[in-house]
């Protein structure tokens, strides 16, 4: 998906201004006098009126669609996309949530909405496996704007903010599905800012994993820009997952942590000597013209020159992707545009530079529901005014931004190379790509290349994907899916250091224009985000993080010509200017150190508090963001991998710069009534999950009477609770964080409770006469929510919960804490 800083920059008003001004872009009309507008249950909507020329030209003459087609191509080009949404597969409460879809709005809105049609308003995407992905017919507008939607509408977002359901883009989670993720992958997500891949990447991970428990393998998110990455640590700070890393880098030059060969093999103890990875999703930057229909604004600005711009650094991406997949390992290539030069083109040179070490792997038998159409042969480029077909087409003075790789069978090539090395940069070099000219490569002539050599792939990249538009009602993607069969082939060095080089567009300026409608997606939490993001790790410490950065790469370490950082980290950090100069390798000033923590004496007061039982591994799985342990807030939980990971990255001198990581397990939490609390640390909402079949201490079973209670009325007294004996325990309790568990049916003997994925709980804190609710007004809804489902499915009655019926008062979004966690009212 096209990425880039939408919103990012923007004041409050201007996004504001923004968003009105998007959503006039596609007009509302009762009566449309355009045949290509598209009519969804009497609402009629009159396509954005401004074209662009230069697009229709361009990819008729590619050949993307059959001319018979064209029409209905544009036609839905020009529509809003649907609204499509997936349950969060890992989630404790999907079964609750697919009923509630199924019971509330699957046929309610079929009534309200279709009557009368035989298209039912959503239904599942039949491609997704397990059916955890939906369809709906109504673009987001729709949804926003149509009371009858009101409802279903509400609940798509409090679901989302919490974390169950994702509003995501259909194409945008196809490639995650070609990875063939499993629970104990290493994954790398090079460029995954917003993060909703990543998300997905995670609900895959965790999909199996039983309560308590934690899967073996990992995720590294990474991202360029600093801001999305705030955006991507929100995004997935709703999968409250230990198994979650967070970098930021220039993913071209992802560090390869790679211990060095004199390093002790005793000392390791774990088997990780260097960063390789299962698995890959190389999801790079792209001009986002798949994305119109949800963009349409994009379309003013489209120009063949986007794709041109970002070829270089899309094939630098990709190929460091393969660099750090380990053999055997499967790497997914995407883009959400539908330009060759961004996708035929980079994977065929991919596979040139990879020479037989890396395969295009045929996956048409995967996902057989989804329709997809075969990568392009043939295709010409498109420059000044001129199709162009061969290399030896492109005007010599155009040779610094029309590079060979970005023709079919990518030949000139080593000409490329070889007139770098050699040829003086004349006075005829005009603009390069990346504005510098005079660093731009001058390529001659290859007097050799057979004039009527055929200008295909020698490769089958047929077995590229390509999803269009009018085939399935979506957007379009572009997926390739490559397999690292043996060891890459040494590059040598003088063509590595050219390759690096050549033809890289400064991403921060050049790519906004292109990003800009994944930014603006739905999957994109707004200025929310960013606020939250602050509360993720990214900076723990109340000191001048200034003095904290990450030190600078130190190590000595003997990379193997695979894995080694290019050598041109510094070359790249002289020549960038400001803020992404700032952004190269631990020179950024705002990420906090990631510290072990090895308090003891706070570790045991928590274990003994909360009588966590010794099965629960606390040793080298507790980190915070303060080398001050004095004064720690909180404190992360990571899982055995990033535990690992982690290690290897102290080991190399800390290649990796880290802006979040793991799992807010315990927060310091003073009570009003002063130092009472003997543990100064409450367990998070976040970590709850996983910690609660451990805790042997501080908990109580509620009946639901008194669950839906102090759910909705956040503080209880003691006498106040209709089971005397529960206010009783409460009571009894020691003064601070406790945790009331749902007790199932009528029964609350502790004995005879046994955590499950489904268990509901809560954190509470108890006070001198109360308990009160620790978690946010939004968790408050949602749980009411589940409750109500519980006792319904408890009742055995079928179908409908009627909601009206009930005396469950529940709050206005809008009212609710951004917070994950809010502090107890202590009494
Ligand atoms: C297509 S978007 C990624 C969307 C993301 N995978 C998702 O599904 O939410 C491309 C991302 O690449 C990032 N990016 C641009 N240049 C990059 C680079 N050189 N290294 C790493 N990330 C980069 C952008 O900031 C943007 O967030």
């Amino acid at each position: 998906m096209g990425g880039g800083g939408r919103g990012r920059g923007r004041s409050r008003t201007q996004r504001k201004h923004f968003r009105e001004s998007r959503e006039n872009v596609w007009k509302r009309s009762k009566s449309d006098p355009n045949p290509s507008s598209t009519q969804t249950n009497n609402t009629t909507w009159t396509p954005f009126s401004t074209q662009n020329p230069a697009f229709d030209f361009y990819y008729k003459e590619q050949g993307i669609v059959d001319p018979q087609q064209w029409d209905h191509f544009v036609s839905l080009l020009r529509t809003p996309l649907p609204a499509t949404f997936r349950i969060n597969s890992s989630s404790h409460f999907s079964d609750d949530i697919r009923s509630q879809l199924e019971n509330d709005f699957v046929h309610s809105l079929r009534h309200e909405i279709a009557e009368g049609t035989e298209t039912e308003a959503i239904r599942p995407l039949l491609w997704y496996p397990g059916n955890f992905a939906w369809h709906s017919n109504f673009s987001r507008m729709q949804l926003r704007k149509n009371q009858t939607l009101e409802r279903f509408h509400e609940f798509l977002k409090l679901e989302n903010e919490i974390g169950n359901i994702t509003r995501q883009e259909a194409v945008s989670m196809v490639p995650p599905l070609f990875l063939d993720v499993h629970s104990d992958h290493f994954v790398l997500d090079m460029c995954a800012a917003p993060g909703s891949k990543t998300f997905q990447l995670l609900e895959i991970i965790h999909q199996s994993t039983k309560a308590g428990f934690l899967p073996d393998g990992m995720v590294i998110a990474n991202d360029l820009d600093v801001q999305r990455c705030n955006l991507l640590i929100h995004q997935t700070k709703r999968m409250c997952t230990a198994n979650l890393i967070v970098t930021n880098h220039e993913a071209q030059h992802f560090p390869g942590c790679r211990l060095n060969r004199n390093y002790e093999r005793m000392e390791l103890d774990n088997d990780i000597g260097q960063l390789l990875f299962d698995r890959v999703l190389c999801d790079v930057p792209c001009s986002g013209d798949g994305t119109l229909r949800k963009a349409p604004d994009l379309w003013r600005k489209w120009n063949t020159g986007m794709g041109h711009g970002l070829h270089s650094l899309q094939v630098l991406i990709a190929m460091r992707g393969i660099s750090l997949l380990k053999i055997g390992g499967r790497m997914v290539y995407s883009t959400c545009s539908m330009n060759p030069i961004e996708n035929e083109a980079v994977v065929a040179e991919v596979l040139r530079r990879c020479g037989g070490s890396v395969k295009l792997i045929d996956v048409s038998s995967e996902l057989p529901q989804l329709i997809r159409r075969p990568g392009l042969r043939r295709w010409k480029v498109y420059d000044k005014g001129t199709w162009l077909v061969s290399y030896k087409d492109v005007p010599k003075f155009r040779r610094s931004v029309i590079l060979p790789s970005m023709f079919p069978s990518g030949r000139g090539h080593q000409d490329l190379v070889d007139a770098c090395c050699n040829a003086d940069v004349g006075d005829d070099a005009t603009d390069g790509v990346n504005g510098n000219a005079k660093d731009a490569i001058q390529a001659v002539e290859n007097p050799m290349l057979p004039e009527s050599a055929e200008e295909v792939p020698d490769f089958p990249i047929e077995h590229c994907m390509r999803i269009v538009p009018h085939d399935q009602n979506t957007g379009a993607f572009f997926i390739a899916v490559l397999q690292k069969v043996s060891p890459l082939p040494e590059i040598p060095e003088k063509t590595k250091i050219h390759i690096e080089e050549q033809n890289v567009e400064p991403a921060n300026q050049s790519l906004n224009d292109a990003q800009e409608p994944e930014a603006n997606s739905p999957e994109i939490a707004h200025e929310e985000g960013l606020k939250a993001a602050s509360e993720g790790n990214v900076n723990d410490n109340e000191q001048n993080t200034e003095d904290l950065e990450a030190s600078p790469v130190s190590c000595e370490e003997q990379n193997s010509k695979e894995t080694q950082e290019p050598e041109n980290v510094q070359k790249m950090a002289k020549r960038v200017p400001g803020k992404r100069k700032l952004q190269i390798q631990g020179k950024w000033r705002g990420v906090d150190p990631v510290v072990f923590f090895k308090d003891e004496a706070i570790v045991n007061s928590i274990r003994d508090f909360y009588g966590i039982n010794e099965h629960f591994p606390f040793n080298g799985h507790l980190v915070t963001r303060n080398s001050d342990t004095s004064h720690v807030k909180r404190i992360y939980y990571i899982s055995k991998s990033v535990k690992d990971v982690l290690e290897l990255n102290f080991k190399v001198g800390q290649q990796l710069k880290i802006t979040s990581i793991g799992l807010k397990m315990f927060e310091r939490q003073t009570a009003r009534e002063g130092s009472s609390a003997p543990c100064a640390f409450r367990i998070s909402s976040e970590g709850l999950p996983l910690i609660l079949p451990y805790i042997t201490k501080q908990i109580l079973h509620a009946s639901a009477a008194d669950f839906k209670h102090l759910l909705q009325n956040k503080e209880v007294k003691f006498e106040d609770f209709t089971d005397a004996e529960f206010g009783e325990k409460a009571a009894n309790l020691l003064p601070g964080c406790c945790v009331v568990i749902l007790a199932i049916g009528n029964t609350i003997a502790a004995e005879s409770l046994q955590v499950t994925e489904s268990t509901i709980a809560i954190g509470c804190w108890k006070g001198r006469a109360r308990l009160s609710v620790m978690v946010t007004a939004m968790d408050c809804q949602e749980l009411l929510e589940r409750l109500l489902i519980r006792l319904d499915t408890e009742k055995g009655s079928a179908g409908h919960v009627d909601k009206s019926s009930n005396d469950v008062e529940v709050q206005p979004v809008q009212e609710l804490d951004s917070k994950n966690d809010v502090k107890a009212t202590v009494s």
